[in-house]
């Protein structure tokens, strides 16, 4: 089986090319590719499929040729990946699979349509705009931090740390608690602090992530644009730019009215094959 590792700010994945949908991809293969021992190692999976060959994607298939096929690394589904579509662009533009042709290129994914754009090593993807909702909060270590409910096609929760907690003492080995009856179906939980003025960005935030089936990342795609959204809103502003600081780099978020642009580096670094009945050896 082909793969290709790509990341963008780190936040890591393995990307399948499987163009007619052939692959028979389940949770336990996309763990083991993902184990970072036994497997490729990566926060998740995408595979790379036309839209008309998924069931999830067919319905954008006028729209989009290719549809983004994400998993997150304990092999659970996840509605949208920031990060892995500016990665997926990069692939599809590398392999010469997609040109971009100066428009914006439009990818399919769980949570609808995106448009991405590819300048140098900045891969921008547009998403919807990050709706907030109310309070709720996250316990970690015997804290309870209360925080914003963001929904950014897929769930987070954004906490402002309080006055004398560091962010880099966080413990993020162990998963922050949340209230299920507010998320359901689980939430990534963002940990922020405000960052020094940077050129160009209306508000400047240093974040960390704990991504629900993937643990903590060096980055979140989806995560810096329910950030930025909160950031914004603190400032008493409904769009602007905010460039957020992620253990992995930076990436810089445009909120507009009606949609919100994620852009930073996308890299690919390696390519190969795996054998999919070896990995089922793992122990
Ligand atoms: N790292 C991603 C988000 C991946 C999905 C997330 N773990 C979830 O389950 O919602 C990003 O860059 O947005």
């Amino acid at each position: 089986m082909e793969f290709t590792k790509g990341h963008g700010t780190g936040n890591d994945f393995v990307l399948l090319p499987d163009p007619d949908g052939q692959l028979d991809l389940t949770p336990e293969l996309v763990a083991a590719l993902c184990d970072r021992r036994r497997g490729i190692g990566a926060d998740g999976v995408l595979r790379v499929v036309r839209a008309a060959k998924h069931p999830d994607g067919a319905g954008l298939a006028g729209e989009a040729e290719w549809f983004m096929d994400y998993w997150n690394a304990d092999g659970s589904f996840a509605e949208m990946c920031g990060n892995g579509a500016r990665v997926f662009v990069r692939y599809l533009v590398d392999t010469g699979l997609a040109t971009p042709v100066g428009t914006a290129l439009p990818v399919a994914t769980r949570a609808g349509l995106v448009r991405a754009l590819v300048d140098g090593d900045t891969v921008s993807v547009e998403m919807r705009r990050p709706q907030l909702y109310d309070g709720s909060t996250a316990v970690l270590g015997g804290l309870t931090l209360p925080g914003t409910a963001v929904d950014v096609g897929n769930p987070h929760l954004v906490c402002v740390l309080p006055a004398g907690v560091e962010l880099s003492a966080l413990d993020l080995t162990t998963a922050p608690e949340f209230d299920p009856a507010v998320f359901p179906s689980g939430v990534n939980v963002e940990f922020i602090v405000a960052g020094e003025p940077v050129d160009g960005a209306d508000e400047h935030t240093l974040m960390r992530v704990y991504e629900r089936g993937s643990a903590e990342t060096l980055s979140c795609g989806t995560g810096a644009c329910a950030v930025a959204a909160v950031a914004l809103r603190d400032i008493a502003r409904e769009t602007g730019t905010v460039a957020v600081d992620v253990p992995g780099g930076r990436v810089t978020v445009t909120v507009t009215e009606d949609s919100c642009w994620l852009s930073g580096p996308a890299v690919l670094v390696a390519a190969g094959a795996v054998d999919p009945a070896a990995l089922s050896k793992r122990r």
